[in-house]
């Protein structure tokens, strides 16, 4: 059965089409399990299915999840098992560059007219799953009017280069540069220019690992960067797996406390959503 929490919505509206596309095609290698991490269970409940409900909000038009050709099955299943609507699955790419760029060719293969294809898409690794509505809407505000956007994240350690031979080559100065992360957003003429056969090298689709840089190499536009929260942070190793699994826990908590407002009572139901507020990261 459909176990969804009941997320408060912000409210808020573009005045623009808003698409997603969710690359969900890896093989999840770095984690050492078989299952690829996004379709292991938390709560009964598969990963991308948690990351699927973020986008679950009234301006986004679709989601496009591209998964493994083998998966498709199993996402079509977790779709209707957990009532997720405005979802479309397609056929992944052998790198992420393959499957986000088979994820937008599908947003103009939509049949539906011009008036509809999105303005924006917002392009967003599914297993990053603990994005807010407040902070989608700010990328695609901004990717709307620069022509891309991507949320940032001061770096934890100092990036070095090394020499062939495993030595200290030069240091780069930590506060100059900043980690990349998801969501990012586009316009939808941006992202597809920027992945035109014709420009985009096979060694762009084989080893790069940033949108944000083939709008600038391919379209000349200067991303909007913007400051995001810490729970945009992506599951990658096993330990993920368990930082994942506690905050869905804690996210899934909730108690409703019926007090009649005694002051006793009041007082409690204060000191228990203090505690519950603890949990925040
Ligand atoms: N051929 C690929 C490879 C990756 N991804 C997706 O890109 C996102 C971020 O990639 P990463 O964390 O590297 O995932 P994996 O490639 O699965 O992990 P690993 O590198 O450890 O194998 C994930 O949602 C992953 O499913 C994808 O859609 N298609
Ligand atoms: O941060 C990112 C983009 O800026 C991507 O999530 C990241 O590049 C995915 O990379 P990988 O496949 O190497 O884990």
């Amino acid at each position: 059965e459909a176990r969804k929490s009941d997320h408060l919505k912000a409210g808020l509206c573009v005045d623009f089409p808003v698409s997603v596309v969710l690359p969900a095609g890896g093989t999840g290698e770095r984690t050492g399990l078989q299952t690829p991490k996004q379709f292991c269970p938390f709560l009964g409940r598969p990963l991308i299915s948690y990351t699927i409900e973020s986008f679950e909000v009234s301006w986004i038009q679709t989601v496009v999840v591209v998964v493994a050709k083998e998966n498709i099955g199993l996402m079509m299943d977790i779709i209707q098992r957990f009532l997720h609507k405005k979802v479309l699955v397609v056929p992944g790419g052998s790198t992420r560059h393959r499957s986000i760029c088979n994820g937008v060719a599908a947003l103009g293969e939509q049949r539906r007219p011009a008036a509809h294809k999105p303005k924006v898409v917002i392009i967003h690794d599914a297993v990053r799953p603990f994005v807010d509505e407040d902070f989608l809407h700010k990328i695609a505000t901004a990717a709307k009017e620069q022509g891309a956007a991507g949320a940032i994240r001061p770096l934890v350690s100092t990036v070095i280069a090394t020499t062939s031979e495993g030595y200290l080559d030069h240091s780069l100065e930590r506060a100059k540069y900043r980690a990349s992360e998801m969501p990012q957003g586009f316009t939808y003429d941006v992202i597809c220019e920027a992945y035109q056969k014709l420009q985009c090298t096979e060694s762009d689709f084989e080893f790069g690992t940033e949108c944000l840089h083939l709008a600038l190499q391919y379209c000349g536009t200067n991303a909007k960067l913007i400051d995001g929260p810490p729970t945009l942070w992506k599951v990658t190793y096993k330990r993920d797996l368990a930082a994942a699994e506690s905050i869905i826990k804690s996210l899934s908590q909730s108690a409703c406390l019926i007090t009649g407002g005694l002051e006793a009572a009041v007082s409690l139901a204060n000191v228990l959503q203090k505690a519950f507020g603890a949990l925040d990261m």
